[in-house]
């Protein structure tokens, strides 16, 4: 378990993070969210202690992270900055790891074949294609068999094998009964992969909630009409008890409805329909709605179409 407490992280006049506070539960895959510069790098950092918190605090199984002793057997993390010397094999580095934190050299090799780089190991690191860094970097964060896990934006430029390799880890990690903590900006990406979700914009926390909540909160179906009739087909909608919503071009949505119904409904009348199709509001424009506020780089046709 991890406790994020009042976290905040000033740089210059920059709030990176400000005033965060939330829990990560164990045995599911949180993903936590939020648009580019929205703070999440910071807030894992300071979970590692690799960036010293201006106040507030972060507690992983009720200590601080300077309080544990060999750290990579409480915590591993994956972060998005490249820590692995580009002249060292992934065995060495990974020995190198091992050793300074008297984790046994057998582990090594475990973690190799865990990852799939056991045929790869005695190769220098910087001759590694992305998916291969990533890979050796998550065989670091195993490598003392950790109860937490923190991964930054983990599926960053990795074709879709390692994309599904990796979900299918975060997922077995967290089955395991582990604490799985993963940052991404995507959302289409978290609801294939995550169980909770916490999502921040501007360094502040926006939401703290279950996927599935997210769904249910967010994802309606609805159905989108369009006919040269309208006032006939409002007409008979209202007959049938079914209410409707003008949309600005002319057409109507009628939400959670059967496109069925209401197709049978306009050939009993004689009304022509010009389109009857179900639509789902996606995640990812819910997500993005969640965080309008909160993006910081925004190009200038962006800002003018909200204006
Ligand atoms: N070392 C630093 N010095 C100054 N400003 C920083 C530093 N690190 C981060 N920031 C600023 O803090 C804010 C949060 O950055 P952070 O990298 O944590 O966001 P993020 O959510 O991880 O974004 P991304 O998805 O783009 O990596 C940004 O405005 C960033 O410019």
């Amino acid at each position: 378990m991890i406790e994020v407490h009042e976290l905040t992280k000033r740089y210059g006049d920059t709030v990176a993070v400000d005033r965060l506070s939330f829990q990560v539960p164990q045995g599911v895959v949180t993903g936590f969210l939020g648009p580019n510069g929205a703070g999440k790098s910071t807030t894992m950092r300071m979970m590692l202690d690799l960036d010293r918190p201006t106040s507030g605090s972060v507690s992983i199984d009720g200590k601080q992270y300077r309080q544990l002793n060999e750290p990579l057997k409480y915590i591993g993390a994956l972060l998005e900055a490249k820590a692995v010397h580009p002249g060292r094999t992934a065995r060495n580095h990974l020995l190198w790891l091992a050793q300074s934190n008297r984790i046994p050299v057998s582990r090594v090799n475990e973690v190799l074949d865990l990852v799939g780089l056991r045929e790869v190991a005695s190769r220098r690191s910087g001759g590694f294609s992305l998916g291969m860094g990533q890979r050796l970097g998550i065989a670091a964060a195993m490598l003392g068999d950790p109860r937490i896990m923190l991964f930054d934006e983990p599926v960053n430029g990795l074709d879709p094998e390692g994309i599904l390799w990796v979900r299918t880890l975060m997922k077995s990690l967290a089955q395991e009964g582990r604490t799985v903590f993963v940052s991404s900006h995507l959302m289409s990406e978290m609801a294939l992969t995550a169980h909770h979700l916490v999502v921040i914009g501007r360094g502040r926390l926006l939401a703290n909630l279950s996927m599935n909540d997210f769904i249910s909160q967010n994802s309606h179906s609805f159905v989108r009409i369009r006919t040269p009739q309208p006032e006939a087909l409002l007409d008979a909608l209202a007959g049938a008890g079914i209410s409707s919503t003008p949309l600005s071009d002319g057409g109507f949505e009628i939400v959670d409805g059967d496109p069925a119904a209401v197709g049978d409904l306009a050939r009993d009348r004689g009304i022509a329909l010009h389109e009857l199709s179900p639509q789902r509001a996606s995640l990812e424009e819910a997500f993005m709605q969640m965080t309008a506020d909160s993006v910081e780089y925004r190009t200038g046709a962006e800002q003018k179409k909200e204006h």
